[in-house]
């Protein structure tokens, strides 16, 4: 070893130290104010959110924003732990991009409660099995997830947080020639956010749906027929490890920005952070206009709107629920004034919650 590497390895070892020290005081803090929260409501999604955009915007680097992030949530996820181990609920197995999203915002300090499906994850969080419970709601290719959307409309459940995951989709195989795969198995939104490169790389393949994409790994896995050596699935790169396939193909999406955003629900309304979403789910009076009308005072009161989304109400053939994302909090005074005027308007009007936009 050189005598220069053997410095460095010293230094690191030192600052190490300081490190572990540190965060060991951190901790402590975390644990006292967690016996201080009188509301049993442990999980602060708008103080995390501070905290990661405080060391972004201070962050001088050699390390990028994005690590910073990682290496903080994983801080904070332990703090949290120390204070109390929440439950989170996702849709399942272990290795589907909702488990990769609850990991982003929860970290490992956590115990994981694999669903079935996205009812299920409602479902599970409303009868107080899990603390939270992460679920997709719209991806940049393939638009909103219906249904996601329409258990919002009847849950009692808020949305606490927003968690946006860059989707980069692998083809998976016991095989290790693409040549030799004759079917490729995936979850319906995969096999269209990667519609192109299949039309180009593999256009005789037969193209299978399934409930999830870890749902294909898996399948691939235990497949033990010799069918099994010419069929692939369109998954992550965790799928890959958690199923020992061979990666036979990176980034297979069409669109390199492919992201997916997905909601925490929880039963507790979240304060404000500084840079806030409010979710909204609105019927308009059936009248030539109302829909206009009903939006006017966003605009009057200067409160942009990031989404609108229409879905059938299922109660009357061609009504509309329209789900509405706007800037700001509830709590913000702007915000509160024109939602107070929308509810006069509004044959319906509930708020979905309030919570920090999502930090990279
Ligand atoms: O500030 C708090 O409320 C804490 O409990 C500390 C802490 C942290 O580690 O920074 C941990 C959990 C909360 O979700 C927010 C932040």
């Amino acid at each position: 070893m050189s005598e220069q590497l053997k410095q460095h390895r010293d230094q690191i070892d030192a600052i190490d130290e300081q490190v572990l020290k540190l965060v060991n005081e951190r901790a402590k803090l975390a644990r006292a104010i967690g016996s201080l929260k009188d509301d049993g409501v442990i999980y602060r999604p708008e103080r995390e959110a501070q905290v990661l955009r405080r060391l972004q915007a201070n962050n001088q680097g050699p390390l990028a924003n994005e690590a910073v992030s990682n290496i903080f949530r994983a801080v904070m996820s332990n703090c949290r732990a120390l204070e109390k181990e929440l439950s989170i609920a996702f849709l399942g197995p272990l290795g589907t991009y909702s488990e990769e999203a609850a990991l982003k915002q929860f970290g490992l300090g956590r115990s994981a409660i694999v669903c079935g499906s996205i009812d299920e994850v409602f479902r599970t969080v409303e009868a107080g099995q899990a603390d939270y419970g992460v679920v997709p709601v719209e991806n940049s290719t393939e638009g909103a997830v219906g249904l996601t959307l329409d258990l919002l409309l009847s849950s009692p459940l808020k949305i606490c947080g927003e968690i946006t995951l860059p989707i980069h989709h692998c083809l998976l195989s016991k095989q290790t020639d693409i040549a030799n795969i004759s079917h490729v198995f995936s979850h319906t939104q995969s096999l269209a956010q990667c519609h192109e490169w299949l039309n180009r790389i593999m256009p005789k393949v037969t193209r299978e749906a399934v409930t999830s994409n870890a749902r294909a790994a898996q399948m691939i896995h235990d497949l033990v027929s010799t069918d099994g050596t010419f069929a692939a699935a369109i998954a992550s790169k965790r799928a890959a490890e958690l199923f020992d396939l061979n990666i036979l193909a990176e980034n297979i999406e069409d669109d390199a920005k492919n992201t997916t955003r997905f909601l925490v629900l929880g039963s507790h309304e979240v304060a404000p952070s500084g840079q806030d979403r409010t979710s909204l789910v609105m019927t308009s009076k059936n009248i030539p206009g109302a829909m206009v009308q009903l939006l006017e005072p966003l605009s009057r009161h200067g409160v942009s709107m990031t989404k609108f989304e229409s879905r059938p109400s299922k109660q009357g053939l061609w009504d509309y629920v329209f789900f509405v994302d706007i800037e700001g909090h509830q709590h913000d005074a702007k915000v509160k004034a024109a939602l107070a005027e929308c509810l006069e308007r509004a044959s319906f009007l509930k708020v979905l919650g309030s919570y920090p936009v999502a930090v990279i």
